[in-house]
């Protein structure tokens, strides 16, 4: 378990992360989202010990990380922003490196190579200098020392960042099947990553928490939530659909239209009965979950809540 209570840093004035507090349970995989400069890294970084808070602390299962920064550390695998390593060493000598300062010697340290390279599939560059990798195998190579020493907990900055898209998927499939057990933050921009890896997503803006939840309960708290959406071959007279009791707005969006809710539940159907009543047709028509991007956006303009 992590427990980071009123965690803050300033750098001189400036606050970059303001009174965090949350938990993080086995099994939980946790996006923290924010625009840029938002705190996420920085974040990362005194949950990992590379960054001494300013005030609060960080407890990793019942560690405290200043106190007790070598034993909270045996316990996580880190992978930092842009997957700093070493160029000019060959995966495997980077790996065998990374082995022998984690304390692993021999067959041991053997064993463990071979499984990192296994888990993140670097047998095909193991004997390749890392600085001449692919970006998407770079971040592998990343994820491979973080996971060396089979950590409970994985904190991983940006892990998909720059890669293109058959990368990524790749990548969050193998979050995916790291993740099984363990504690799991991963910090990203990406929403649909947010949809596609984590069972909770906090987003973080200005250094304060302002949301957290499931993604499914962030997207309820879109606007979107509940909309209906619905897509005519000829143009359709707006003014009658938004005299459809409980609708609250008409947004049009290229070849769709979406009617807001308000606060009523049921739209569908007097959305269905009214379409019948005026004879029309809708070739699609569907009700949406929420908008994660609607969220962050509203989110983050409003700042703190
Ligand atoms: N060592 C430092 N000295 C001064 N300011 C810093 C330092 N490190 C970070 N900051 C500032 O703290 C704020 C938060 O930075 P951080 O890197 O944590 O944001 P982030 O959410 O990870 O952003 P990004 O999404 O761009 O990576 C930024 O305004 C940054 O400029």
């Amino acid at each position: 378990m992590i427990t980071v209570k009123q965690l803050t840093k300033a750098f001189g004035t400036f606050t970059a992360v303001n009174n965090l507090s949350f938990e993080v349970k086995p099994g939980e995989v946790l996006g923290f989202l924010g625009p840029n400069g938002a705190g996420k890294s920085t974040t990362m970084k005194m949950i990992t010990g590379f960054l001494a808070p300013s005030a609060g602390t960080v407890n990793i299962d019942g560690h405290d990380i200043v106190k007790d920064t070598i034993a909270a550390q045996r316990l996580i695998g880190y992978l930092p922003e842009g997957a700093p390593s070493y160029g000019e060493m060959t995966v495997e000598s980077f790996l065998q490196f990374i082995a022998e300062v984690r304390g692993f010697k021999g067959e041991e340290a053997k064993r463990r190579i071979e499984t990192s390279i296994q888990k993140v599939e670097l047998e095909s560059v193991r004997l390749q200098p890392i600085e001449t990798l692919s970006k998407g195998f770079k971040r592998r190579v990343g994820l491979a020392q973080a996971v060396l020493h089979d950590p409970k907990i994985l904190i991983l900055d940006e892990p998909t960042d720059g890669l293109d898209p058959n990368q990524k998927q790749h990548v969050r499939e193998l979050i995916q099947n790291l993740s099984k057990d363990k504690i799991v933050i991963i910090s990203t921009h990406i929403l649909e990553e947010v949809t596609a890896v984590c069972t909770r997503a906090m987003i973080i803006a200005q250094g304060t928490k302002v949301a957290d939840g499931t993604p499914a309960e962030l997207q309820a708290m879109s606007r979107y939530h509940n909309a209906v959406s619905l897509r005519f071959n000829d143009a359709v007279d707006t003014e009658l659909l938004s005299a459809i009791e409980g609708v609250a707005e008409v947004l049009n969006e290229g070849d769709w239209l979406t009617l807001i809710p308000d606060n009523a539940t049921g739209l569908l159907s007097r959305v269905n009965q009214a379409l019948e009543a005026s004879n029309l047709h809708a070739e699609e028509i569907f009700v949406e979950r929420g908008r994660l991007d609607d969220v962050f956006r509203t989110m983050t303009r409003e700042g703190t809540q």
